[in-house]
């Protein structure tokens, strides 16, 4: 592989296995590191194993959305659910210590204005001051609001301006190619303009979100344009596989 290192994010790939053997095939196929979603009813000691085996790291987690089938997408922001989202928080970092996680993703929500904001920052420096000791990181993502109306961070800019807010420390944006080039692309100069606050990057074909070897975004070449403009981590593949995820891996060949 060349300097891009690539996570497998096993909510999306490899979901026709149990999530230990997820990891497995993640170590076969060259991923160097994993990243999942909701692993909650995974348990730890069989998903430990796994990844002590194949000596694979896991980037992150996120919180639990709450009542998905009503369309929630996180509680972060939104006010009157504090309570509920501190559980959340809670329940992230205790399967984070137990398997060994770098970052917490922490879901927004669907809200908006200034209440939520003032709700997701008081949120979010309560979860740090809690994960930081214990040497785990937070992340937010700014989503695109055509898979997800109504969400509240969805623009790099608020993303910066919450993690100042914060204070600046432990909190980093989750920069994925894939929300960014729906909400409104120039992705290599955004990503630039933020380089210091962002945490992670991944991707996915846009505009239907499988591998990424079609559609609107050169692969080939932004991966490597974000190296050069200083990203350092590791490129999450966060993708929906358009069969088997094995069949679809062609696309780490060009990065050879
Ligand atoms: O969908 C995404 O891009 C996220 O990274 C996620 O974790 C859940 O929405
Ligand atoms: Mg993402």
């Amino acid at each position: 592989m060349s300097d891009l290192r690539f996570s497998a994010n096993l909510g999306f790939l490899w979901t026709d296995r149990s999530l230990p053997d997820a990891v497995r095939a993640a170590k076969v196929a060259g991923f160097e590191a994993v990243e999942l979603h909701w692993p909650y009813e995974t348990d730890t000691a069989q998903l430990k194993a796994a990844l002590a085996e194949t000596g694979l790291p896991v980037l992150g987690v996120n919180t639990l959305r709450g009542d998905v089938a009503a369309g929630e997408f996180g509680l972060a922001a939104v006010p009157g659910r504090e309570e509920e989202a501190r559980r959340y928080f809670e329940r992230a970092l205790g399967y984070a210590e137990a398997i060994g996680v770098a970052n917490i993703h922490v879901m927004a929500g669907k809200s908006e204005g200034t209440a939520a904001r003032q709700c997701f920052i008081d949120h979010l420096r309560w979860a740090r001051d809690l994960a930081a000791p214990k040497g785990v990181g937070i992340l937010i993502e700014p989503l695109n609001l055509r898979d997800v109306p109504g969400y509240f961070l969805t623009d790099c800019a608020a993303a910066a301006d919450i993690v100042a807010d914060c204070g600046g420390s432990g909190i980093r944006i989750m920069f994925d190619c894939y929300h960014m080039q729906i909400m409104g692309g120039d992705i290599v100069s955004r990503f630039q303009r933020f380089r210091d606050v962002i945490g992670h990057v991944q991707f996915a074909a846009v505009p239907d979100r499988t591998e990424p070897d079609h559609g609107e975004l050169d692969h080939a070449w932004l991966l490597p344009e974000l190296l050069r403009a200083g990203w350092h981590g590791f490129f999450g593949a966060e993708y929906k596989p358009r069969g088997k995820t094995d069949i679809g891996l062609n696309w780490m060949t060009q990065f050879r």
